[in-house]
């Protein structure tokens, strides 16, 4: 299994690291960065947290946005994580500007608040309820967060925190606003080559 993390910013090394620990386990498997068009030949993608606006700026600028997007369509696996969440949802709104144009793949029936939890909450850890992919109690960390506010026709919610939905799934696409990179448990990661092996 090959699976590829979109590497231009944020929190890439991280999630590199954390399918390894997975690939350990299961005794195989490879972790492809991936820049270029060229690099798309992979089983699954992660886009790591960081920022989305530069994300989804540089992917244009390299030529990745669009093969990104067909591949997605054509139904390989993906974890958006933060930014990478972002960058899934079809409606994207900032809680302080509202909407704003930004360059996304936008194809997860969700609404996503980007920097939901504003200025005080900008970062915080919280306690989640993982029972909904047979996880327990785990910790994780929020960075200038978004939310996703609503999810529509297949996309499901999986997650919340205060009502709020932090993770959810469509079809095979798996997004989390919170980042299961930093948190030292690969529960998520594990969970996603599940759904890779599917
Ligand atoms: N940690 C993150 O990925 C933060 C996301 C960032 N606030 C954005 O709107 O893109």
């Amino acid at each position: 299994m090959r699976i590829g993390v979109v590497a231009y910013q944020g929190s890439f090394e991280e999630h590199a690291l954390a399918v390894k620990r997975v690939f350990e386990k299961i005794g195989k498997g490879e972790v492809i960065p991936v820049k270029r068009p060229k690099d798309l030949d992979v089983d699954a993608l992660i886009i790591p947290g960081g920022e989305s606006t530069t994300i989804g700026q540089v992917a244009q600028r390299m030529g990745l946005l669009e093969p990104l997007r067909e591949k997605v369509i054509q139904g390989i696996p993906v974890l958006g994580t933060c930014a990478g969440a972002i960058m899934l949802s079809k409606d994207v709104i900032d809680a302080k500007v509202g909407k704003k144009s930004q360059p996304l793949i936008g194809v997860m029936d969700s609404a996503v608040v980007r920097n939901y939890y504003g200025r005080q909450r900008e970062s915080f850890e919280a306690t989640l309820d993982l029972s909904e992919i047979e996880g327990g109690k785990e910790r994780f960390v929020f960075i200038r967060a978004p939310a996703i506010t609503k999810v529509w026709g297949k996309a499901k919610p999986l997650a919340s925190l205060n009502e709020v939905i932090v993770m959810a799934e469509e079809n095979q696409i798996l997004a989390t606003t919170f980042h299961p990179e930093l948190s030292g448990s690969t529960t998520i990661h594990e969970y996603f080559v599940r759904m890779v092996k599917k």
